[in-house]
C-alpha cells in the first residue's frame, strides 16, 4: 500500500491540534494520577511491563478458540504475578502490599489481560474478603498463600435463582458440633452458584456466601472460605461440582463458573469470623450490624468507579483523536472536507464525555476517602456512617457505570463504521464497561438503595433529626434559598441541582405517604412509586458529582490556564446535565424557561471554546498506545495504515481463496453446470 498524502494529512492534523493547546497538559496528567511522583511511578511501571515480550499477543484474541483465549490471558496474568513477586524493584515501584491488586486493576493491568483477567476476582474480591471479614488469625492463615498465588480464590455469591436478593440465597452451611464442621449443600438447581469470575477453571478456593444454620436456626448469608480443588492435581474435590458457564457478551476469559455442593464439609474455622462467630458448641455470636457481612461488595463498588472512569478515558481518547483526523462531507459547499470534530453535533457527543471523565474522577476520589474514613471508624466500633457509605458507593457505582457504558457507545457511534471494527477497541471497551452496570449490584437495584436512604432521611429531617452530610440538604430550609434564578454562576447551578432533587424527593415522599394513607401497604406503595424513586436517586448522585467536580477544580493545584480549561469542562458538565434534564429544574422552580434558553446558548459557546483543546485534553490522560490498543486512537494519527495492517492479519486473508470456497461455495455456484 502506498503511503498516501491522506496519511500525512492525518498526522499533521493531530500535530496542529496539539499546537493549539491552551493549558499545561502535564498538570492535568499529574492531577489525575495524584501527584508528580505517581505519574513518574506509573510511567516507569508501564515501561517495565510493556517492554516485556511475554505480554505480547501472537494474534488478536478474536482469532483464537475459547480455550486458547483463556490460556493466553491466564499465561499473561500468571506472568504478571511472577514478575511482581520476583522483582524487588517492581515491588518498590508498585508498592508491596496492595501493589499487585493495584497493578492488575490499573489501565496497564486491564490492557495486558485485555480479554478478561482470570485472576481478577482473586485480587479484587477473594483477598479483600479475607482482610475485611476474617479475624487476624484467619488473615495470617490465608493471606500469605493468597498473595504468593499458592492458592487462588474467587467470590461465590450469586446463584442461578438469586443474584440481587441476597437474603434469598439457597446454599446452606449447617454447623455440625459433633465434628466442628460446616456442611455446605446446594439443595436445588437454583441454588447452584452461577457467575463468579475465575470459578470455572482457575480458582481452587472461594469465599462462598451461604445461609448459616446452627442449632436449628438460620442466621442469614455469611462468608466461608471453601477449598474447591485439590492443591496438587487441581481436580475438583469430592462433593464439589464445578464448571464454566459458557460464552458471554464480553470478558470471556474470566471463566465465570458454576458450583454446587453435595454435603461438602469444611472446618468451623473457615467461617470468616471478624464480625460474627459460631463457637465450638454451635452458639452464634451476632455481628454489630448484619450488613457488615456485605463489606466486600462495598469495597468493590468503589473500585468499579475507578475502573469505569479508566474505560471511558480510553474510549473518549480514541473518539477524540479519530474525530481530529477524520474528514467527511462539506461544511461549506465546495470547501475541503473538514475534520469531523468541526461539526457541533460531534463536539456535543465527545466534549461532555471528556468532562464526565473528570466528574467521575473527583466523585470517586471523594467516595474512596469516605470509604477509608468509614472503614476506619467501623474498626473503632462506630457504625453510624455505614448507611452513608453504602448509599454513596451504590450510587456512584451506578452513575459511573451507566455514564461510562453509554459514553463508550457514544464514542463508538462517533467513529462511524470504523468504530464497529474490533481493531478500534471500542467494542471490547463497551462489552467490558457495560458489564459493570449488572455486576456488583444491578444498577436499578442500586438506585433504589439510594432512594431508600433519601426517603428515610427526608422523613427523619421532618422529625427534627440531624442528617448526614450528603443528604443534609433535605433538612427544611427557609424559602429564601430559591433566590438563585437571577444568577447562573457555577455555584448557582449546583444549588439548582439541590433545589431540584429536594423537590423531587419531597414530591415522591408525599406520593408515597398519600398511597399509604389511602390504605396501600408501604411495600406496594414503594413499588408503585419506584420509577420516580430511582429518578430521585439519579439526580441526587448527579448533584453529588457536580459538587465534587466543582470543588475538585477549585482546590486543584494547577496554573490559571489549566484551571481555566477544567472550569470550562465543569461548566459544560453542569449545563449539559441541566439541559438534558430540564424538566426536573423547571418543575421545581430551580430554574426558569428563560434560564434554559440562556444555558442552551452557553452550551454552544462552551463547545466552541473547548473544541481547540479537545485533543490535548485526551492527550493529558497520558494513555500509552499499547494500553489504548486502537487503530483509530493511536498517538500519531496514522489510522488508515494501521487499519490496513490489522486487516491483513485476518486468518481469512492468509489465502486468496479460502478452503471453505471449495467445500461449500463452489459446489453451489457450479451446481447448474
Ligand atoms: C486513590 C484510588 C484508590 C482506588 C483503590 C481501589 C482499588 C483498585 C483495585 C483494583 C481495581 C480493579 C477494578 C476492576 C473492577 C472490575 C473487576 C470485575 C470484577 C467483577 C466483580 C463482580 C462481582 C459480583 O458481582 S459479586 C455479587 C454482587 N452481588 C450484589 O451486589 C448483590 C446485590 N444485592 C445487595 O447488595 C443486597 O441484597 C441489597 C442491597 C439489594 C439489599 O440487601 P438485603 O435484602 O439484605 O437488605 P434489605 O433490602 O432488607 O436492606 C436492609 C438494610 O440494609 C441496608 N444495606 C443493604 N446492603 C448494605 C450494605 N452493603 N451496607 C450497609 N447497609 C446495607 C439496606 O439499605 C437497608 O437499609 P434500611 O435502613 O433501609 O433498612
Ligand atoms: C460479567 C459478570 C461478572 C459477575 N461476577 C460475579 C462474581 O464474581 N461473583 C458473584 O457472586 N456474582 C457475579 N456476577 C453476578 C452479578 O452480581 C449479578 O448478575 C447481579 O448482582 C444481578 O443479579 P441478577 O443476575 O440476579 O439479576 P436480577 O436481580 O434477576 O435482575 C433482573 C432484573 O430485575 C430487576 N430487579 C431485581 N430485583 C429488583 C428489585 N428489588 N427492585 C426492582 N427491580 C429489581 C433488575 O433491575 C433487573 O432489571 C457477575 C455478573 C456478570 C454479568
Amino acid at each position: 500500500m502506498a503511503k498516501t498524502s491522506e496519511n500525512h494529512q492525518c498526522m499533521d492534523d493531530l500535530k496542529a491540534e496539539r499546537e493549539r493547546c491552551s493549558f499545561n497538559k502535564h498538570e492535568i496528567t499529574t492531577l489525575l494520577d495524584g501527584g508528580e511522583d505517581k505519574t513518574k511511578q506509573r510511567r516507569k511501571i508501564e515501561k517495565v511491563f510493556l517492554s516485556d515480550p511475554e505480554f505480547l499477543d501472537a494474534t488478536r484474541p478474536e482469532y483464537l478458540s475459547h480455550e486458547d483465549r483463556y490460556a493466553n490471558e491466564l499465561r499473561k496474568a500468571c506472568h504478571m504475578i511472577r514478575k511482581f513477586n520476583e522483582d524487588e524493584e517492581i515491588q518498590q515501584l508498585v508498592g508491596q502490599m496492595d501493589g499487585i491488586r493495584t497493578l492488575m486493576g490499573s489501565g496497564l493491568g486491564v490492557a495486558l489481560t485485555k480479554d478478561g483477567n482470570p485472576l481478577a476476582l482473586h485480587f479484587i474480591m477473594f483477598m479483600p474478603s479475607i482482610m475485611g471479614q476474617g479475624t487476624v488469625e484467619q488473615q495470617g492463615e490465608w493471606m500469605g498463600r493468597a498473595w504468593s498465588g499458592e492458592i487462588i480464590g474467587t467470590y461465590a455469591q450469586t446463584e442461578l435463582g438469586h443474584g440481587t436478593f441476597l437474603r434469598g440465597l439457597e446454599t446452606t452451611a449447617t454447623y455440625d458440633p459433633s465434628t466442628e464442621e460446616f456442611v455446605l449443600h446446594s439443595p436445588t438447581i437454583t441454588s447452584t452458584k452461577w457467575w463468579p469470575g475465575g470459578l470455572g477453571k482457575t480458582a481452587n478456593y472461594a469465599v462462598v456466601m451461604a445461609q448459616l444454620y446452627t442449632r436449628g436456626r438460620c442466621h442469614g448469608p455469611h462468608p466461608f472460605i471453601v477449598q474447591l480443588r485439590d492443591e496438587e492435581t487441581h481436580q475438583s474435590l469430592p462433593g464439589v461440582t464445578l464448571g464454566e458457564i459458557g460464552p458471554r457478551l464480553g470478558m470471556n476469559t474470566n471463566d465465570n463458573g458454576f458450583l454446587c455442593f453435595s454435603h461438602h464439609r469444611i472446618p468451623r474455622t473457615h467461617l470468616l469470623m471478624k464480625h460474627s462467630q459460631v463457637l465450638q458448641d454451635g452458639t452464634y455470636v451476632r455481628p454489630a450490624n448484619d450488613k457488615l457481612a456485605y463489606g466486600t461488595m462495598v469495597f468493590v463498588r468503589v473500585a468499579i468507579c475507578f475502573d469505569t472512569y479508566r474505560q471511558l478515558q480510553r474510549a473518549v481518547t480514541i473518539a477524540t483523536r479519530y474525530s481530529a483526523i477524520r474528514r467527511q462531507s462539506e461544511l461549506v459547499p465546495g470547501q475541503p472536507e473538514p475534520q469531523i470534530l468541526e461539526y457541533q453535533t460531534q463536539q456535543y457527543k465527545i466534549l461532555p464525555l471528556i468532562a464526565t471523565v473528570f466528574g467521575i474522577h473527583f466523585a470517586a476520589q471523594s467516595v474512596w476517602q469516605t470509604y477509608n474514613d468509614v472503614t476506619g471508624s467501623i474498626h473503632d466500633g462506630n457504625l453510624d456512617l455505614l448507611p452513608e457509605l453504602h448509599t454513596l458507593s451504590c450510587g456512584l457505582k451506578a452513575l459511573s457505570s451507566s455514564d461510562a457504558a453509554n459514553g463508550v457507545e457514544t464514542c463508538r457511534l462517533s467513529c462511524g463504521g470504523h468504530g464497529y471494527l474490533a481493531s478500534s477497541n471500542l467494542p471490547r471497551i463497551y462489552t467490558t464497561t457495560t458489564a459493570a452496570i449488572t455486576y456488583e449490584g444491578e444498577n436499578t437495584v442500586m438506585w433504589l438503595q439510594v432512594a431508600r436512604y433519601l426517603i428515610k432521611s427526608f422523613r427523619e429531617a421532618r422529625q427534627g433529626h440531624r442528617l448526614h452530610h450528603s443528604v443534609s440538604y433535605l433538612t427544611p430550609r427557609p424559602a429564601s434559598t430559591h433566590a438563585l434564578q437571577t444568577n447562573l454562576s457555577n455555584a448557582a447551578l449546583v444549588e439548582a441541582f439541590r433545589v431540584a432533587v429536594s423537590h423531587l424527593v419531597g414530591e415522591v415522599a408525599a406520593r408515597l405517604q398519600g398511597q399509604c394513607d389511602s390504605g396501600m401497604v408501604f411495600e406496594h406503595a414503594w413499588n408503585a412509586c419506584s420509577v420516580q424513586l430511582a429518578r430521585c436517586a439519579q439526580v441526587h448522585i448527579r448533584y453529588f458529582t457536580c459538587e465534587e467536580f466543582l470543588s475538585g477544580v477549585e482546590k486543584a493545584e494547577v496554573s490559571e490556564a489549566t484551571r481555566g480549561v477544567l472550569m470550562r469542562l465543569c461548566r459544560l458538565y453542569l449545563v449539559f446535565h441541566i439541559i438534558g434534564n430540564q424538566g426536573d429544574f423547571l418543575r421545581s422552580g430551580a430554574l426558569t424557561p428563560s434560564d434554559m434558553t440562556t444555558l442552551e446558548e452557553e452550551l454552544a459557546t462552551l463547545l466552541a471554546a473547548l473544541r481547540p483543546d479537545a485533543v490535548s485534553l485526551v492527550d493529558s490522560f497520558d494513555i500509552h498506545d499499547r494500553i489504548l490498543d486502537s487503530t483509530l486512537g493511536c498517538w500519531d494519527g496514522n489510522v488508515y495504515e494501521r487499519m490496513f495492517e490489522e486487516a491483513k492479519k485476518s486468518p481469512l486473508n492468509q489465502k486468496d481463496v479460502p478452503d471453505a470456497y471449495y467445500k461449500y461455495l463452489r459446489p453451489l455456484m457450479k451446481a447448474s453446470l
